[in-house]
Parts: structure tokens; C-alpha cells; sequence
């Protein structure tokens, strides 16, 4: 029964800023690459583990991690919006990562934003081309989880992946590395901006445009280095590429919520989506990545990064 991982970073200026034509060439060749990787492995279900940015979960019920036995994309930026095709499978994995003693969210009425949409789109050309199981993983909203809890969720996934009735499983993690964007916080925000943390569900047009545009105006900020964000750390990044190359996903357990904000930003927790999607792999057997690409790109907003891997054993 094979399996394999894809982790890619996102970023939803991509067609909104421009970074150099070589940077947007390679990254490009990137994505190439993961499409015929993802193509010739031919999986027959994709679980997705991704964040949300407060467009689908909200500080009214704030779970650590959910899976949706239905989704719905919001198609926000450039995204599109529709429904996932999400595999019946998504309820027998969300019982068995219970049975396991993990206890994830489930969701009849799961709405995503780009985190989620965008790897489906740049991948596999549309929402609804592959049957899913999407995993939200709070990567925002603090107090966040240890970080060590992700890995043991991913673990449970990886062990309930192999009880489906689909054989070829691609676990599909979404976000990171290093960034640090403006997604507000709660705990410094004014009553406006918690009132939308809170329950900001449909915001008008006018809204989500004036929004978006101050994300794409950070951007070009970030890269003119006029920013008070904090910069894309590549350094954080190649170690953190290091641990999973090496399969060392254990010594994320001793790491402090505190010290990613620091060192990476605010969003660099979003790499608990790559940490999900490998300890799911590696509950599967041991894995070696086949293809690692990395390039920071402020105009995007993100330090990016694509890998694939496969089974050591295959
Ligand atoms: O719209 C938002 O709130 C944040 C958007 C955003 C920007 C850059 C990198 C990301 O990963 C990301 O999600
Ligand atoms: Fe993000």
C-alpha cells in the first residue's frame, strides 16, 4: 500500500506580486516538478492538512484541529471557491484518530481559504479532482497546542490511513516556512479587529478587497525593505528542511510556540501542516525525500519551500 507526502509552502500574492523573473521561473519548475511527481504516484485520496487565516475558523469555537467530512472553499484572493470532493473516508479516519486518543474536531460544514485551495488548484488543477480528507491545523489562533501534539496527530492519521479503502494515499501538508504576514491577533487587537477574529464570517466585498490589499502591499513592503514584519529567516528554514530530511521529527516535540514567532514570525507555525503530513508518513514506514526546493520570496510573503518524499522500502 504505497503512500507519499508532498509539503509546499503557499501564499496567496502569488499573481498579485511579481517577484523576479528567474525567482517566479524557478519556483514554477517547483511546482512542475511536485505535478508529475504527484501524477506518476497516481494517489486515489490526498490528505490535506492546512491552516486557516480567520476566513473558515474563528475564536468562537477555536479547535486545534478539525477534520471535514464536507468542505467548502471561500475563494478568497485569486482562488476559486466551490466544494471539495471529500472522501467518505474522512469519517472513519476521524474515528479511528479518536479511538487513538487524539481528540480532533469534525465538521459537517468545513469552509477553507487559500490554505487549502491553493495546493489543490497549483496541483491538481481544480478543488474537486481528487477525493480529499482536509485537515485544518490552528497555525494562527494563540494559544496554540504543543507542538508535539501535531505530530502525535499526524501519527494517528498516518495509522488510520492504512484502514481505508484507498490505497494510494498522498498526505498533501500546506504552508510555511518562515513568514511573518499581517494576519492580526487577538490579544492586541482593537474591538473591531477582535470583533472579526471572533465571529467574521461573510465580510462584505469592500471588506475582504481592503483587507487583501494591505496583505499585497506588505509584500511589496517586505521586499523593498521598508517592512517592520519580520524578515523570511532562510536559516530557520534549512534546518527545519535538515529535521525532516533526516526524519527527526521527534525533536519537534521540544520546541517552544514562543521561539517559532521569534525566530521565523508569527506564521511559521503554519509548518505544522509539513509536521502532520510527515509523521503521518513516517507512521507508515520510514521515507526518504526525493525532491527539496527552497527559495525566500518577500514579495510573496513566504520563505518557499516544495518537497515530495516516498516510502525508504518501496
Ligand atoms: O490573508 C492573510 O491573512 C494571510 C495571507 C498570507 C500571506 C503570505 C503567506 C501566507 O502563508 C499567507 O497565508
Ligand atoms: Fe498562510
Amino acid at each position: 500500500m504505497p503512500v507519499a507526502v508532498c509539503a509546499l509552502s503557499h501564499s496567496p500574492l502569488i499573481g498579485f506580486n511579481h517577484p523576479a523573473k528567474a525567482v517566479e521561473k524557478r519556483v514554477e519548475m517547483a511546482f512542475d516538478q511536485a505535478r508529475s511527481f504527484i501524477a506518476e504516484f497516481d494517489p486515489n485520496l490526498v490528505v490535506l492538512f492546512a491552516p486557516d487565516h480567520y476566513n473558515g475558523f474563528f475564536y468562537d469555537m477555536m479547535p486545534q484541529f478539525c477534520i471535514g467530512t464536507h468542505a467548502t472553499a471561500l475563494g478568497d484572493y485569486n482562488t476559486p471557491a466551490g466544494e471539495l470532493s471529500v472522501a467518505k473516508s474522512a469519517r472513519t479516519m476521524a474515528k479511528d484518530v479518536l479511538a487513538a486518543g487524539i481528540d480532533i474536531a469534525v465538521s459537517e460544514r468545513m469552509y477553507v481559504d487559500h490554505g487549502f485551495s491553493q495546493p489543490l488548484q497549483i496541483l491538481f488543477d481544480g478543488l474537486d479532482k481528487v477525493p480529499v480528507v482536509p485537515i485544518f491545523i490552528n497555525s494562527v489562533a494563540t494559544p496554540l497546542c504543543p507542538v508535539g501534539r501535531i505530530r502525535q496527530l499526524g501519527t494517528a492519521v498516518g495509522h488510520a490511513s492504512a484502514h481505508i479503502a484507498e490505497q494510494r494515499v498522498l498526505f498533501l501538508g500546506s504552508g510555511g516556512l518562515s513568514h511573518d504576514p499581517p494576519v492580526p491577533q487577538l490579544e492586541n487587537a482593537t474591538e473591531e479587529v477582535a470583533a472579526r477574529l471572533i465571529d467574521g464570517r461573510n465580510p462584505t466585498p469592500e471588506e475582504r478587497a481592503r483587507r487583501q490589499a494591505r496583505v499585497i502591499a506588505s509584500g511589496l513592503e517586505l521586499a523593498a525593505g521598508t517592512s517592520s514584519m519580520r524578515p523570511i529567516n532562510p536559516e530557520w528554514d534549512r534546518q527545519f528542511l535538515d529535521l525532516i530530511s533526516a526524519g527527526e521529527l521527534q525533536h519537534v516535540d521540544a520546541w517552544d510556540n514562543a521561539w517559532f514567532a521569534e525566530q521565523a514570525g508569527n506564521s511559521s507555525h503554519e509548518v505544522r501542516t509539513w509536521i502532520a503530513a510527515y509523521a503521518a508518513m513516517a507512521a507508515r514506514g520510514n521515507y526518504v525525500i526525493n525532491y527539496r526546493f527552497y527559495e525566500p520570496v518577500p514579495e510573496w510573503v513566504a520563505g518557499f519551500a516544495v518537497t515530495t518524499a516516498v516510502s525508504a522500502d518501496a
